[in-house]
């Protein structure tokens, strides 16, 4: 069984290779980091670590890469015979992959009738659906239709920290023990790929909303604040007591609306973010504030893990979320230079104003009482910074 899987970075080589590895795939990465795909090819193999006391080892073998820059026909005859396509290359990228993903399906409805699945597994709402819109608009009506019936792009939550690390060791990556893989099997065609570690489910916004909006917003709480506080990791963050308060503050609302939204217990879920705090506590793992922070541009648009809970807290309790309004403050404030996200948007800041660079991103109406609760926030933020 053959899986493509673009981008062999962080989640891609240790989260989503080694599941397929264990599934017994052949891994064909495609990536465009030829140093990573060069080694990939002459070692066909590599080290996953796990981040715990046990610091157990698994050696994924049986895999090869592509450089999409240099060899993009291999990368569409690999296509046309796979049994699995997979992704995890970041959400801004998808645009850029769904070319050679069309070309790949073009090539293999003229040869191949196996049913195929293309799943993004990337930090996003709807990211299968969003990459097959991709590939679509690059492809012709009547290929759309032959495609239909063939080629399946079920919706996935993924969820395990990787973080940016540098190993003698280039292709080794650590990696936390927990994962969880969950995929929209409504969206399947043909057989449901078995990989042991995947859930399949019914109904996935659950399941991602839960991830995104407390993993993920947890996290990004954690990253702008630390990064505002001038604190280097994840953990160094959690060791602060009251930097732990507002990561848990805003955890506390986010899952006041997953509760009323979804009917979740109430106890069960509080457990839920107990065991994410937990995570984020990871002694063995060192997590950089601004990979956890990257791309804030993206991190405040309307769908996504701090603008979209934000906006449903509002609707569905009715309240304020000072904490969330808070965090997207924290958020406006990032500058780190070297994330060009962060450069744009204090740029637009400093051109346009902070109201009207909400507007711009966010998405946020003049009507949301929001916009005046991010502006109250980010005055005391900035206060703060000039005392
Ligand atoms: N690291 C994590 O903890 C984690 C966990 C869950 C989900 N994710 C999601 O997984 C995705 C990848 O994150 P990551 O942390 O592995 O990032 P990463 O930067 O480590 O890996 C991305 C890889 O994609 C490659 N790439 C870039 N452009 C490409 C292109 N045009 N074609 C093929 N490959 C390309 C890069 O060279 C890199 O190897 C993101 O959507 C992220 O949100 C990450
Ligand atoms: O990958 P991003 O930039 O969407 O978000 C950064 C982190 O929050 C993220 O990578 C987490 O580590 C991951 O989602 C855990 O499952």
């Amino acid at each position: 069984m053959l899986a493509v899987h673009f981008g062999a970075g962080n989640i891609g080589r240790g989260f989503i290779g080694s599941l397929l590895y264990q599934a017994g795939f052949q891994t064909c990465f495609v990536d465009v980091n030829s140093e990573i795909v060069n080694l990939l090819n002459e070692k066909q193999e590599y080290r996953v670590i796990l981040a715990d006391t046990s610091q157990e080892e698994l050696l994924v073998k049986n895999v090869r890469a592509i450089n999409s820059q240099s060899e993009p026909n291999k990368v569409v005859d690999a296509i046309a015979q796979a049994d699995l396509v997979t992704t995890a290359v970041g959400p801004n990228i998808l645009p850029f992959i769904s070319g050679l993903i069309a070309e790949g399906l073009r090539k293999r409805v003229q040869s191949n009738d196996k049913p195929l699945n293309i799943i993004a597994c990337e930090n996003m709402i709807g990211g299968s659906t969003f990459l097959k819109e991709k590939v679509y608009e690059k492809v012709s009506e009547e290929e759309r239709k032959l495609f239909d019936p063939c080629f399946g792009f079920p919706d996935a939550a993924v969820d395990r920290i990787v973080p940016n690390q540098t190993n003698e060791d280039k292709l080794m990556v650590r990696v936390e023990p927990f994962y969880e893989w969950a995929v929209d099997q409504t969206k399947i065609i043909g057989e449901k790929p078995r990989v042991t570690g995947i859930t399949f489910v019914d109904d996935l916004k659950p399941y991602i909303e839960r991830k995104l909006y407390t993993v993920n917003t947890g996290h990004a709480v954690a990253a702008y604040l630390g990064y505002y506080a001038g604190i280097k990791t994840i953990n160094e963050v959690m060791e602060k007591h009251e930097m732990k308060t507002l990561v848990e503050k805003t955890l506390q609302e986010t899952g006041l609306l997953l509760v009323q939204k979804y009917n979740f217990d109430m106890d069960t879920h509080k457990e839920y973010i107990v065991k994410i705090l937990s995570r984020f506590s990871n002694p063995y793992i060192s997590d950089e504030v601004i990979r956890v922070g990257r791309s804030p541009i993206r991190k405040l648009s309307p769908n996504d893990r701090l603008i979209s809970p934000a906006r449903q807290y509002v609707e569905v309790v009715k309240e304020q979320p000072i904490y969330l309004a808070k965090a997207i403050a924290a958020a406006f404030i990032y500058d780190y230079q070297g994330d060009e996200e962060a450069v744009e948007l204090q740029n637009k800041i400093k051109s346009q104003g902070l109201e009207a660079t909400i507007y711009e991103y966010t998405q946020l109406t003049k009507e949301s009482a929001l916009v005046d609760l991010i502006i109250h926030q980010f005055i005391l933020l900035r206060e703060f910074i000039l005392d």
